[in-house]
């Protein structure tokens, strides 16, 4: 479903990504782990087209994205991002039914869609009229994976999506984003430092350092793997081949 083949990017003399090769394919969830600043959230932005490569080929559904239509590319994409990235001053369901009414939904129609989402997300049809600011931190992420869902999108990307919660919150959000990707029979991709998030939502795991994909493998194998990355970061230490910088 989704491709990159030799994916270089460079900003300035900073090269970010040199050479990544990875394949998601149709319905499976991958998650893409590796320190900060290794070039996750680049990688994300070049699939859906904010960056452009320097280097190399990224296709979706088999068709290169340089060649069609952007916003055409980006309907297909559902999308949580980080801090939720709701919009404070509208109400709780127009930011999940954003899209949908751009795209010429009624507002009816579009207000009732974004009460079903809620539900599915576990919130009350009351939130509907809320404001952002006006809901907990675990809350503002349901919403905003409502939102990332409201158009049955085929694929969806999760921006460290239990930044900012607590370890409880993260669990109860992780098995709904699994539950939802496999009911939706969606392709995911993630990308997280947190290691619950890993377990709970990868089928795949695809480890990023020094621009490349060093290793990729499912959850059990990367628990067994005797790659030294690998090894290193899952169990946070601080001695190994990823150097750590004070
Ligand atoms: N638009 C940009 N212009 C210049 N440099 C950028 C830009 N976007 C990202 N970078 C640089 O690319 C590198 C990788 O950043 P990126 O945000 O992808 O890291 P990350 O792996 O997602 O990190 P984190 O886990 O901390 O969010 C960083 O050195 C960052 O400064």
């Amino acid at each position: 479903m989704i491709r990159l083949k030799n994916v270089h990017k460079a900003f300035g003399n900073n090269a970010v990504l040199n050479g990544v090769d990875l394949h998601v394919p149709k319905g499976e969830s991958m998650v893409i782990i590796g320190g900060s600043g290794t070039g996750k959230s680049v990688t994300l932005k070049c699939i859906l087209g904010l960056v452009k490569p320097d280097i190399g080929t990224i296709t979706v559904a088999d068709k290169d994205i340089k060649d069609g239509d952007r916003d055409a590319l980006l309907s297909r994409f559902g999308m949580l991002f980080q801090g939720g990235a709701l919009f404070d001053s509208m109400p709780v369901w127009q930011n999940i039914a954003f899209r949908l009414v751009q795209s010429g939904v009624s507002t009816d129609e579009a207000r009732a869609l974004a009460i079903e989402k809620l539900r599915r997300v576990g919130l009350k049809p009351d939130v509907a009229d809320r404001f952002p600011a006006e809901l907990s931190g675990g809350m503002q992420k349901r919403v905003g994976l409502a939102r990332a869902i409201a158009a049955d999108p085929e694929i969806i990307f999760f921006d460290e999506p239990t930044t900012g919660l607590d370890p409880i919150m993260a669990g109860v959000i992780n098995d709904l984003i699994r539950e939802i990707v496999v009911e939706m029979g969606a392709t995911a991709m993630t990308i997280t430092h947190d290691m619950s998030s890993v377990r709970a939502i990868a089928d795949r795991v695809a480890m990023l350092h020094d621009g490349t994909i060093k290793w990729t493998g499912t959850v059990t194998e990367m628990d067994t793997t005797g790659d030294p990355y690998v090894h290193q970061f899952i169990n946070g230490l601080s001695e190994g081949p990823i150097a750590a910088i004070r």
